[in-house]
């Protein structure tokens, strides 16, 4: 029959009302596109969960801090969906700008506390578009729940308050990370990197784990980062935007990693392409 492809906000909702209609239980992937394992792995997540999963494909431009990088995103939606429909995906939810922004829409939804710092402080913009565009998925697909990659940690925590903070009756799963076999984060942009920039671009996930194993039980963060930072760069990266140690639930800056979780990420420029990653850091078997 083919994976059925709707554009429009009223579409969408006259096939939730069906599912709803019949007690379906909802589930929601969004996507900007360029699919590969670790999107399905959030498809495979949500179908776990739910009777029903849609999968939304927009690139969202109030995003896109840069229109280089705008205009470079990789866009493939026939290959997506071809993906897609071998998972079982139910719809595919694939908007225009003017569906989704309309002439005269004039609204921001914007998260204080976990969207400053990291990602938010060098994408100026970026997580009030991503929590404007999400809250608007969330109350379009009306689902009950939501699946989205911890590779993308910052943006969860984000998604995470907005939801929590406007009551959307939804709840959000995190996704772990899919590797590739060399350890690389799986993402959309890693198309744009030269055969060299990708086998470079290991030093990353390299220099994350090894830093994470040294802070685990409550070593001093800064020497440890600063160690890492270098490695980053001798291993071939260009600069390293930020390689920060935060809380895992809250986001806040972290010396050491004695009582709670952490989260050590980075964010790092190879062959002008902005590679993101992070890792868990634990408190360690004696804390
Ligand atoms: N390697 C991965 N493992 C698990 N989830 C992932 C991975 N990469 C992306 N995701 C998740 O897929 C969802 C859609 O992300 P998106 O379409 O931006 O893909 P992407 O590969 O992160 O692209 P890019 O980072 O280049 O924009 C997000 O929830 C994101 O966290
Ligand atoms: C969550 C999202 C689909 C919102 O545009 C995007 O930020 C992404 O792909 O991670
Ligand atoms: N994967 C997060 C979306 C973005 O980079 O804009």
């Amino acid at each position: 029959m083919g994976l059925p492809i709707v554009r429009s906000v009223a579409e969408l909702r006259a096939q939730v009302r069906l599912w709803r209609g019949a007690g379906d239980r909802i589930g929601l992937v969004p996507t900007m596109g360029a699919l590969h394992e670790g999107h399905l792995s959030l498809v495979r997540a949500a179908r776990g969960r739910a009777d029903r999963v849609i999968v939304t494909l927009f690139v969202n431009p109030r995003q896109f801090n840069s229109a280089e990088d705008l205009r470079l995103y990789p866009r493939s939606e026939a290959e997506d969906a071809a993906r897609l429909e071998t998972e079982g995906v139910d719809l595919l939810f694939a908007p225009g700008v003017e569906a989704m922004y309309p002439e005269g829409f004039s609204t921001t939804v914007s998260v204080k506390g976990v969207s400053e710092g990291l990602c938010g402080a060098h994408r100026p913009g970026h997580f009030d578009g991503v929590a404007t565009v999400v809250a608007k998925l969330f109350l379009q697909s009306q689902a009950d729940i939501a699946v989205f990659g911890e590779k993308d940690y910052q943006q969860l925590a984000v998604i995470r308050r907005m939801a929590q903070d406007l009551d959307i009756p939804i709840e959000i799963i995190g996704a772990s990370t899919v590797r590739a076999a060399d350890g690389l984060a799986l993402s959309s942009r890693n198309a744009r990197l030269s055969p060299e920039g990708r086998s470079r671009a290991v030093a990353l996930i390299t220099a994350l784990t090894a830093a994470a194993d040294q802070l685990t039980g409550g070593a001093e963060a800064e020497p440890i980062l600063a160690a890492a930072r270098r490695s980053i760069l001798e291993g071939g990266f260009g600069e390293v935007e930020y390689l920060e140690l935060r809380d895992a639930a809250d986001l806040a800056p972290v010396q050491r990693v004695d009582r709670s979780a952490a989260r050590l990420l980075v964010a790092a420029w190879i062959d002008g392409v902005r590679l993101i990653d992070n890792v868990p850091v634990w408190p360690g078997p004696e804390a």
